[in-house]
């Protein structure tokens, strides 16, 4: 059964680390900076790629701390992401988020995450993240590009016009949502217009 919650996570108002300076380091950092670049992003490793040093020069933001990880590490912090290369330590780093009630993720571990990464399509403000329910992260990443392919730049433009409609729709919220919904219907595809009614 799939019971995955799927939350949209202001990662600017939270402190976020990531344990481990390699691949998977990169990995998990790159995509939290892909949906904010402005993040407070820590990440804690004994031996950091070179990437990762670029990416913490290119954003203030980030802070790198180049030790050995400890539990004084998760101090503050809201959510965690773990990818070492020891499995001992991820079970580690798990147990004490566990015990402090932070939130954690263990990268290609989905027993010990509290949530999972999704893949992310995104089209100016509109995103749309995929899960397989860890069945499938190749699946998800592909639909990703399917996604990416199908949608068409203008959405943004829609999105844009109907925030100004709905910004000067007057009436109570009954009413606004009823005209919302009308004007958006031409979304639908034909063939539930042409359902026989209920
Ligand atoms: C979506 C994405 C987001 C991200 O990571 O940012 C993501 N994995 C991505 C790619 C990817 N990961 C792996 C491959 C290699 C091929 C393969 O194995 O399929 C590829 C494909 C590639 O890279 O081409 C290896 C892998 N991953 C997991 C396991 C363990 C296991 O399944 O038991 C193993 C085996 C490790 C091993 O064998 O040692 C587990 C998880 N990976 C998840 C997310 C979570 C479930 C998401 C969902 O519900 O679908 C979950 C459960 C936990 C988590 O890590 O959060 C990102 C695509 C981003 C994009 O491009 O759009
Ligand atoms: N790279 C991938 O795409 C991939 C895919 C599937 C699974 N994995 C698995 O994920 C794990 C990590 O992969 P990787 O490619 O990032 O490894 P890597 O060797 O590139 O990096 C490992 C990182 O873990 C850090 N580390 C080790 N002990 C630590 C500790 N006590 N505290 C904090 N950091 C510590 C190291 O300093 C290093 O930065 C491996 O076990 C690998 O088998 C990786």
């Amino acid at each position: 059964m799939n019971t995955l919650f799927p939350v949209f996570i202001k990662i600017s108002q939270l402190q976020t680390l990531v344990v481990g300076g390699g691949y998977v380091g990169l990995e998990k950092l790159t995509a939290l900076l892909n949906a904010d670049a402005d993040a407070p992003i820590t990440l804690v490793a004994p031996e950091i790629r070179d990437e990762i040093r670029t990416l913490a020069g290119q954003h203030p933001n980030i802070t790198l701390i180049a030790e050995a990880y400890k539990p004084e590490h998760l101090g503050g912090r809201d959510l965690v992401i773990v990818g070492t290369n020891d499995k001992g330590v991820n079970r580690q780093v798990q147990q004490d988020c566990k015990a402090r009630k932070i939130l954690v993720n263990v990268a290609d571990t989905p027993d010990l995450c509290d949530f999972y990464l999704s893949s992310v399509v995104r089209k100016g403000d509109l995103k749309i993240a995929i899960s397989t329910n860890g069945k499938s992260p190749t699946f998800a990443k592909r639909f990703r590009e399917v996604l990416e392919d199908i949608l068409p730049d203008s959405l943004q433009e829609t999105l844009d016009n109907l925030t100004a409609i709905r910004n000067r729709l007057k009436g109570d919220f009954v009413q606004k949502m009823e005209k919302l919904n009308e004007i958006t219907s031409v979304m639908r595809s034909s063939k539930s217009d042409t359902n026989p009614p209920e």
